[in-house]
């Protein structure tokens, strides 16, 4: 069924449901998206897949974070053992956890669900230097898709990014305040927990990229001035699952600065965009804003790993649930007065 045609048609079967009209809130609005999303009246949502992206930051010479560069290496190895928080919530949301190296320092052991393609060991420092060249850009990018298309291959009909990168809440405040022109103030935020000095830093670290930028510049190549290399591959991931036509759930900040990425790429990909929750971090809500998404969940998250858009994935799931609901006519419930 063509989209306009599945919408006009799960909006009217949505107001013969029995409930009142609106008494489902903005689930009815994810329903009617999905629906329109799949061209089908009742849509249907299986497994889903996280590809948490993961890449070391030139810009952690700074100090720009509260842990030690060494943390994205062991928590990569952490994803890989199942002992993180994204492997918790996926467990319970029936989503695959798959691991892409885009950029971590160090060799990583061979394991069935790290998808290696290191493009090269962590970006340069973005508070003094380009992060990457337009090359090492596309080829992050590129990494992402493959992943993408890994996971769609595998069965998943969900799909959302994780990341995992010690300083990418600085990079992604960056790479925000550039495609959203907004200054280092309204997007750094303290990421993992920096105090008051850190947090001067970031803007400060921000504040030098940005004085890099030049007018005109199309978005990969700020995205490759300003970095990281997991938000490239997010992007790509968005990018692929898009051309899949899946449903496509956003994390928190750092995951949605590579979405907005995605979409200044490719503008239609917008459509298939779904906001898993709101970030603690306050560069996330003026990127939600951009793309016009209200957040499912508001649980005062700051992780990342593709945490909150896993969480999401249930309601996604009851949303597309609703259209299959009887009507006021087939249960024999009496409508409206
Ligand atoms: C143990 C640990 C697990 C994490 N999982 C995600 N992040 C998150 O924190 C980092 C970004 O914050 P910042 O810019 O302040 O470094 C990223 O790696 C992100 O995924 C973690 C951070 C830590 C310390
Ligand atoms: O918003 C996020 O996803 C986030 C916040 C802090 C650190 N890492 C990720």
């Amino acid at each position: 069924m063509e989209r306009q045609e599945a919408l006009r048609a799960a909006r009217e079967r949505m107001g013969r449901l029995t409930k009142p009209p609106r008494s489902l809130g903005h689930l009815e609005e994810v329903a009617l998206r999905l629906a329109a999303l799949q061209g089908r009246v009742q849509p249907e949502l299986g497994p889903g897949a996280v590809v948490v992206a993961a890449a070391d930051h030139g810009v952690a010479a700074e100090g720009v974070s509260a842990y030690p560069q060494e943390v994205t290496y062991q928590m990569v190895l952490n994803f890989l053992r199942g002992g993180a928080a994204i492997n918790r919530f996926a467990e319970v949301a029936d989503c695959r956890v798959y691991v892409l190296d885009v950029g971590v320092k160090g060799e990583l052991p061979h394991h069935p669900r790290l998808l290696g393609a290191k493009v090269r060991e962590g970006t340069g420092n973005l508070a003094r230097e380009a992060a990457m060249t337009l090359e090492e850009a596309e080829r992050a990018l590129q990494a992402g898709r493959e992943a993408a298309r890994r996971a769609i291959a595998e069965g998943a009909t969900l799909l959302a990014a994780g990341d995992m990168g010690i300083g990418n809440t600085t990079a992604a405040a960056a790479l925000t305040a550039a495609l959203l022109g907004l200054p280092p103030e309204r997007v750094v935020g303290r990421g993992t927990g920096v105090g008051e000095e850190g947090l001067k830093r970031k803007r400060e670290a921000v504040a030098k990229a940005l004085a890099r930028l030049r007018p005109g510049m199309a978005p990969l190549e700020v995205a490759a001035e300003v970095g990281g290399l997991e938000l490239l591959a997010i992007a790509g991931v968005y990018l692929e699952g898009y051309r899949a036509g899946l449903p496509l759930v956003l994390d928190g900040f750092p995951v949605s600065a590579g979405a907005l990425l995605a979409w200044r790429l490719e503008p239609g990909l917008k459509e298939n965009l779904f906001a898993g929750h709101l970030s603690r971090e306050p560069g996330h809500r003026p990127i939600l804003e951009a793309l016009d998404l209200r957040p499912l969940l508001d649980l005062d998250l700051a992780l990342g790993e593709g945490t909150g858009a896993v969480l999401a994935m249930p309601l996604l799931r009851a949303a597309a649930r609703i259209l299959h609901m009887a009507t006021f006519e087939e249960a024999g419930v009496s409508d409206r007065l």
